[in-house]
């Protein structure tokens, strides 16, 4: 993720040693804590019963950029080791590429010489890095008030409904809507139990972001968004406020009024989702990440054996996550968080300047 001011960038394979970030451009000063990012690093293991078998310690070592508690304004570098790796199933299935992964595109793009063990450098598990770079964002926007906060809009067909004020005063750490999340709960109960997998909507919210973020064309908050959302695994659309919902709408059901609420500007309703013209309002920013169901399942499906060029059913075997969805909750938030702390730091250095 190359933002103007602050980027990242993802290393490691699944398998390999270890998977990490290097982040660029935060500023000094930011007071972080291990033990506080080991927590979003927990989060990122989801649930339990729908999650892979594999058991990772997910242990954080900075190798840089942080001196006595705060960031030093030098790259970043964080890593995690890989601990609990089990190549076996990976070399059973080395010339039969899983329907619906990266394997097949990868042989090809790296003429064979990918790392294939795991997903390689395609697992879900290069998330991590995110996580870590995400956790540094947002420690730098909680200064300013900032707050990002993702819950389960949708799994399978279960759908959850959650105002603003209801996500941030959740005790729920996955979805507000308690009735809701106990049908997700059954829907991918099911799901599992059949060896197949599920797929959802993440809904994130960035709360107290200033209006004035972003800009047309380049500069466009709601394309960077998308395109740091869109570059996590199995994300497959994304929408900003009504989304796809507006297309059905009048402009006059579509407009959000412009009133005053204690001497501020704001809109009436948020169907904008917080963005107009590329540029934040300064109302919640809503976006919606669409994840595909996990392309690894005990199901036999079909594919063409490589090596032979004979098309074989595939029977998988392995620990994988039958619903990636609730880990991908801090990944959401991380990737979001991240695009509005680059544009807060766009913002700041104008500030001031035009007189
Ligand atoms: C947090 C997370 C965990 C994932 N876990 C798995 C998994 O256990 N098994 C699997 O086949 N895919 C898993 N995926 C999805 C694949 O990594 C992804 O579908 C694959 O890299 C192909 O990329 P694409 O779906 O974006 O095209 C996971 C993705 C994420 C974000
Ligand atoms: C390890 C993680 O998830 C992995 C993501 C993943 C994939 O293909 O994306 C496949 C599985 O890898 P393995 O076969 O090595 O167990 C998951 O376990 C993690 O999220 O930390």
């Amino acid at each position: 993720m190359r933002g103007k001011l602050l980027g990242f960038s993802i290393f490691g394979e699944s398998h390999g040693k270890a998977v990490g970030v290097l982040i660029e451009g935060l500023p000094p000063g930011i007071e972080v804590s291990v033990e506080e990012l080991k927590r979003e690093l927990e989060r990122r293991k989801g649930i339990e019963r729908f999650s892979t078998k594999r058991r990772e310690t997910d242990e954080p070592k900075i190798l840089s950029g942080v001196f006595r508690g705060r960031t030093t304004g030098t790259p970043v570098v964080v890593i995690v080791e890989n601990r609990d790796v089990d190549s076996s199933y990976y070399e059973e299935i080395r010339n039969t590429p899983r329907p619906g992964h990266a394997d097949y595109p990868a042989g090809i793009k790296y003429f064979g010489y990918n790392d294939y063990r795991g997903g390689g450098h395609f697992s879900g598990r290069l998330t991590v890095g995110v996580v870590i770079a995400g956790y540094f964002a947002k420690k730098l926007l909680e200064r300013e008030g900032i707050k990002v906060r993702a819950y389960l809009k949708r799994i399978g067909r279960v759908e959850a409904h959650v105002s603003p004020e209801e996500l941030l005063s959740s005790k729920n750490p996955y979805c507000p809507d308690e009735r809701a999340f106990d049908a997700m709960v059954e829907e991918m109960e099911r799901a599992r139990k059949a060896g197949d997998s599920v797929g959802g909507i993440v809904e994130a919210v960035a709360f107290n972001v200033p209006p004035g973020l972003g800009g047309p064309w380049e500069e466009d908050i709601e394309a960077d968004i998308a395109s740091a959302l869109f570059r996590i695994p199995a994300v497959k659309g994304v929408e900003f406020g009504l989304g796809f919902g507006l297309a059905e709408l009048r402009g006059s059901q579509a407009n959000d009024s412009f009133v005053l609420k204690d001497g501020k500007v704001v809109t009436e309703t948020n169907n904008h989702g917080g963005v107009l013209g590329g540029i934040t309002t300064g109302m919640p920013l809503v976006v919606r990440a669409a994840f595909k169901p996990t392309p690894s399942i005990y199901l036999p499906q079909r594919t063409v054996d490589l090596g032979r060029m004979e098309e074989v059913t595939l029977r998988l075997r392995g620990r994988f996550d039958s619903c990636i969805v609730p880990k991908a909750l801090p990944v959401v938030e991380s990737a979001v968080a991240f695009v509005i702390a680059d544009h807060l730091l766009r913002r700041r250095a104008w500030e001031g300047m035009a007189r």
